[in-house]
């Protein structure tokens, strides 16, 4: 459990479960512990039945690796009470770590295409994490007082058009993933038990899965058959697969881990199915890969929205120096992103790996 309050993960009480996924049903507790954000008291009960979960963890990605002393245990978390927000202090090798693991140079200094992609990747979703943590920062302890941040948006993302960028790259890799494997998703079980939810749940994906305004603006968001071509292309994509790791404090862990959950997904949608995903294609996604998926293009489609919001106020006082190439590229993405947005997914609640 991590010591900083704000870093804490709040989990679920059992009788929040939904009750399908509870096979075979264990008992309630009788009253209901509510969960808190934030609070030492929150503590995390990590009394389930760690047995009920195997079917899901069965099938690893392999575009992920876990690193951590999984024991098969999972927990249930509401996402919504656990916002991806500041958590105090962290060291900056926290990133470092991720991009020498994951993109180490070549010898000669250049990076082969396949490991461009993955940088992009990587840092597209660090820019997300950045405007995540600007906008929902602890602005003043004392009060504890929470609120955006926006020069510390700029400082860490708006100024540098290639985070901005890298954060659209992002975005259209994931949204691509998404409208290629669009038939298993609309066929995908979205059942928590409760009809209600679940019928919206549904609908929600096929209002995603079948946008007219995202198939005009957007009909292939990214060209992976352009991948893996490469001389060492096999042999970089195994390396690749092997290194895709991140650790952290545990809330960052938490949306990391999830979010790195999302891109591995993509990574296997992407580069498991040929062309458009038939049906008569191989492809077996776990309840958590759906989920992480989701999640995560609504993460970075969260974050351009902001990006949009809060690019002119700094266009303005700036007077458009500095910010000049960013603006430019922001406003076509603009209107493509305009044509686009509308409809938004959120599916909020996530069984994570404990630990
Ligand atoms: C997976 C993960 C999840 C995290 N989640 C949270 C969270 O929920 N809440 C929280 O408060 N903290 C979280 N953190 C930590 C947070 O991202 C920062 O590391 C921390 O706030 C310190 O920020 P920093 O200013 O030192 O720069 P960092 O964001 O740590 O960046 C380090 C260096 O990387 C480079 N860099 C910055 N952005 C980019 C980019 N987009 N592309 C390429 N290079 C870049 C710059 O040179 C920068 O100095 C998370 C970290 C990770 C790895």
């Amino acid at each position: 459990m991590c010591k900083l309050r704000d870093c804490s993960v709040c989990e679920c009480p059992e009788n929040e479960f939904p009750e399908s996924f509870r096979r075979p049903p264990f008992d309630l507790p009788a009253d209901d512990l509510k969960c808190q954000e934030g609070k030492p008291e929150a503590a995390v009960d990590r009394t389930l039945d760690s047995k009920v979960f195997r079917g899901w963890i069965e099938v690893d990605n392999p575009w992920t690796i876990d690193d951590e002393t999984d024991n098969g245990e999972m927990t249930y978390v509401n996402l919504l009470l656990n916002r991806e927000r500041y958590t105090g202090p962290s060291a900056r090798r926290i990133w470092d770590a991720v991009y020498s693991e994951n993109c180490p140079k070549y010898a000669s200094g250049e990076i082969c295409q396949e490991k461009k992609v993955l940088y992009k990747l990587i840092s597209g979703l660090h820019s997300a994490i950045s405007i995540h943590i600007a906008d929902d920062y602890l602005l003043d302890e004392t009060k504890n007082l929470w609120g955006t941040n926006p020069d510390l948006m700029y400082d860490r993302v708006l100024q540098y058009p290639d985070r901005v960028r890298n954060l659209y790259f992002t975005l259209l890799f994931v949204l691509r993933a998404v409208t290629k494997a669009k038939d298993y998703l609309e066929q995908a079980e979205y059942d928590t038990g409760n009809a209600e939810e679940d019928l919206k749940a549904q609908s929600l994906m096929r209002q995603l899965l079948y946008n007219p305004k995202l198939q005009a603006a957007c009909p292939v968001p990214f060209d992976e058959a352009k991948l893996w071509k490469g001389q060492s292309g096999p042999e970089l994509k195994q390396q690749i697969q092997k290194q895709f790791r991140i650790s952290g404090c545990e809330k960052c862990r938490l949306w990391g881990k999830f979010q790195v959950l999302g891109l591995g997904t993509a990574l296997k949608i992407l580069f498991s199915v040929d062309g458009e995903y038939r049906p008569d294609q191989h492809l077996q996604l776990q309840r958590n890969e759906v989920i992480a998926l989701v999640n995560l293009l609504n993460r970075l489609s969260e974050s351009i929205k902001l990006v949009q919001e809060m690019s002119p106020t700094f266009e303005k006082t700036m007077k458009g120096l500095s910010l000049e190439p960013a603006a430019k590229l922001l406003s076509s993405w603009k209107r493509l992103w305009e044509t686009v947005v509308g409809d938004r997914l959120f599916i909020t609640e996530a069984w994570v790996p404990s630990g």
